[in-house]
Formats: structure tokens, C-alpha cells, sequence
């Protein structure tokens, strides 16, 4: 018999200062956890030496860590060291769906606005058609100004809505909480198992059944997307390709629901190669892929650097855990916001590409804000013009 817990009653025990990771499988609640001091590194590669050396030295093998890794790697990682950590089979945990946190919220405003969002995409678009690169991803945020946040009910929320997906909460400095729902998997490593599922090019969802499937449909054939897509999976071939065994990529995507929007999405299967290498090593070979920066990197970095008026901080980065083996996941950190004194900041971008509609890319951010924004009262998105 299983025994079954109220993943309420779980949360009730987390503040904003512990880990929480739940994957479509298992929950990680890191309730006795500490900090690891991992300072900014210029490598994911030195950033997973110093994880194992920490892991080793821990008095427990069952020690994992969990945390949050910037979008830029140079910056310093979000890390806790669990030991001891509860980690439950979601089985064990009640279905119930929670309900929306309830809080106030004053203002709500997008930055940079929508007008400069579509300027920044059509800037890009002409530099994307002058050759430098292929894609670029464009994020903007929106900033919901609230006396206090419930990071709680939120969280609830998000874990109980996004069952296939990727829930966090990861403190931060400055006593910031990062906290999201992704659908992206950008790698995992389990034994000699590794999957990757890569996601571009995307919809609204409605829940009205013959627009979605329409949009699915849509979607399947949309040359634009379905490029803006290839970009990524090709870069995740690539990449992965030397440093694996037995890598199998579906010739064509296939579409994924998120509690909010319609995706192609690719699940990449592999095993691990000579090298063995660990989850954030594998990490490392990846991360920031074209579906959160764009294609060539660099230039889509800089392009990034240059355009986008804030800091990404860890949105765009990688969130997930690792233990002493390797063994580990590794989400993209999007679908999220970050808790902060004023309230809470949200991100979303899109992928550009040369037949990108400025309109199109700014309604698409829109409807990928509505994962969190779906977490919180209607009345919020009264509050401002987005
Ligand atoms: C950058 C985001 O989504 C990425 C992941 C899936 C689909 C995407 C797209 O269609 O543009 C983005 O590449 C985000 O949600 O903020």
C-alpha cells in the first residue's frame, strides 16, 4: 500500500529559504538543506567539480544538490546542498488540484513595454536577415508590484497545475525566491539513461478543443516554426553526438500541452559514452541552446546583451538537482518569476527568426506569462496593460 501526503501539508513545512524540485515523477522537498558556496565560475565544467567535491564530503550518500545556474554562467549560482533530502515518488502525494494563491496586487507592468518589445523582435528580425545569425531569443518581464506574495499557495499552485512538467522554488540572495513550472527538460542522466527534450516554436492553448487542435495542427506545419524548432534539435544533435552512445533523435516533433500553451516539442534519447559524463557536465555540452539564446550563441548573446534593457539573471539558466553519481536533471528556467521585496518579477521570451511578426512574438510572450499569471487572482491582470 502507498502511503498518501498532502503535498499541502509538505509545503507547509517549506519556506522560501529551502528547495523544492518536482519532476513529472519524483519530489524533491529540501527542507534540511545549506547553502554550498560555489562561487562564480567561468564553466559549468568547474561549477561540477566543485558540486562533486561537495557531494563527496557529505555524510550521506543520498545527498543531492538542487539549485538554480544564471543564464549567464559566468554569475554566481543559486545552490543548496540537501542532505537528507525527502525525495517521494509523486504517488505517494494526493491529486488535488489547488486552488489560486490569493494576494494583492497594486500595478502591473511590462518591461520594456509591448511597443518596445515589438521594436527590439523588429530590430532583430532586420539583423537576422543582414546574415549574423538565425534566431535570437527576446525575453521581457513583467513586473507585479504586491505588499506580499504567498510563496506558499503559489507554489501549491504550480506543483499541482503542471503535473508534466518541471516545478521549483529556489532561494536566492537578498532573500529573492526563484520559482517556476518548466516544460523543458533540458537534460537528464540516470544510470546510463540520458533524454533531452528540446522545445520551439509555440501557441496559445484555450482549452477550447477544436482551437487547440487546430493550433496543433497549425503548428505541425508551420515553416516558421517548424525552423525555429530544427534550430535547436540540430544544435542538441550536435552537441550531444560525440560525447554519448546510441542517440536517437524522431525525424519530426510532436506536439506538447503545458497547463498554458501548445509546443513542438522532441524527446532525444541517448546512453552515456566513454566519458561518462555526469548530468551537469552534459549540462554543460548544452546549455544556453538555441530554444532560450539562439543560433550562433555568441552572436545571439551579444545580441541579447545589447537589446534586452535587464538583467536575465537565473531566468533562461538551468534549475534541477545532481547526486554523488552524476545522476541528475536539468530543466531551462522558464515559466518563472523571481519574489522580491516589491513583489514579484515575471519572464517570458520567444524565439526570432527571420519571418518573426513583431505583434505575433509580443502576444506569444503574453501567453507564456499565463503560467504564473494562472497561479494568481484574475484581478491581477486588471492591474496593467500587457
Ligand atoms: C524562452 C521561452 O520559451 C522557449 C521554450 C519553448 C518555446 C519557445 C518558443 O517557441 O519561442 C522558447 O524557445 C520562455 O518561455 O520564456
Amino acid at each position: 500500500m502507498i502511503t498518501t501526503y498532502s503535498l499541502q501539508q509538505q509545503l507547509q513545512k517549506l519556506s522560501t529559504k529551502h528547495v523544492f524540485f518536482k519532476t513529472p515523477t519524483k519530489t524533491i522537498v529540501g527542507t534540511a538543506c545549506s547553502a554550498v558556496n560555489i562561487p562564480a565560475c567561468h564553466s559549468l565544467a568547474s561549477v561540477n567539480e566543485r558540486m562533486m567535491k561537495a557531494l563527496h564530503a557529505a555524510d550521506d550518500d543520498q545527498a543531492v544538490i538542487v539549485g538554480a545556474i544564471p543564464f549567464d554562467i559566468t554569475k554566481q549560482p543559486a545552490l543548496q546542498l540537501a542532505s537528507h533530502p525527502q525525495i517521494e515518488a509523486n504517488e505517494a502525494y494526493e491529486e488535488e488540484r489547488a486552488a489560486k494563491a490569493q494576494f494583492d496586487a497594486t500595478r502591473v507592468t511590462s518591461y520594456p513595454s509591448r511597443t518596445k518589445f515589438e521594436a527590439m523582435v523588429d530590430a532583430s528580425v532586420k539583423q537576422i536577415k543582414q546574415g549574423s545569425m538565425t534566431k535570437v531569443v527576446l525575453a521581457r518581464t513583467l513586473e507585479i508590484e504586491a505588499p506580499s506574495v504567498p510563496h506558499r499557495e503559489l507554489l501549491h499552485y504550480l506543483a499541482t497545475h503542471n503535473d508534466k512538467g518541471y516545478t521549483y522554488s529556489i532561494p536566492l540572495a537578498n532573500n529573492e525566491t526563484l520559482l517556476g513550472a518548466s516544460p523543458e527538460l533540458l537534460i537528464k542522466r540516470e544510470g546510463n539513461r540520458i533524454t533531452a527534450n528540446p522545445i520551439a516554436g509555440s501557441r496559445k492553448r484555450t482549452y477550447v478543443e477544436a482551437v487547440d487542435a487546430a493550433s496543433a495542427a497549425e503548428l505541425m506545419q508551420s515553416a516558421k516554426d517548424l525552423h525555429e524548432h530544427r534550430i535547436v534539435v540540430e544544435m542538441v544533435k550536435q552537441a550531444l553526438g560525440p560525447h554519448v552512445k546510441n542517440l536517437h533523435v524522431p525525424a519530426s516533433p510532436s506536439i506538447l500541452y503545458t497547463d498554458s500553451m501548445i509546443h513542438l516539442s522532441t524527446v532525444v534519447t541517448a546512453e552515456v559514452g566513454e566519458e561518462a559524463l555526469s548530468s551537469l557536465e552534459l549540462a554543460n555540452l548544452l546549455h544556453p541552446t538555441p530554444a532560450v539564446c539562439g543560433q550562433p550563441r555568441e552572436a545571439a548573446f551579444s545580441a541579447i546583451q545589447k537589446i534586452e534593457p535587464f538583467d536575465r539573471g537565473y531566468f533562461a539558466g538551468i534549475v534541477g538537482y545532481m547526486d554523488a553519481a552524476g545522476n541528475g536533471e536539468w530543466v531551462v528556467t522558464i515559466r518563472c518569476g523571481k519574489i522580491h521585496a516589491t513583489g514579484l518579477t515575471l519572464y517570458a521570451g520567444a524565439g526570432i527568426v527571420e519571418t518573426s511578426v513583431p505583434a505575433e512574438e509580443a502576444c506569444e510572450t503574453g501567453a507564456k506569462f499565463q503560467t504564473m499569471l494562472n497561479a494568481m487572482p484574475e484581478e491581477v491582470t486588471t492591474k496593467g496593460e500587457f
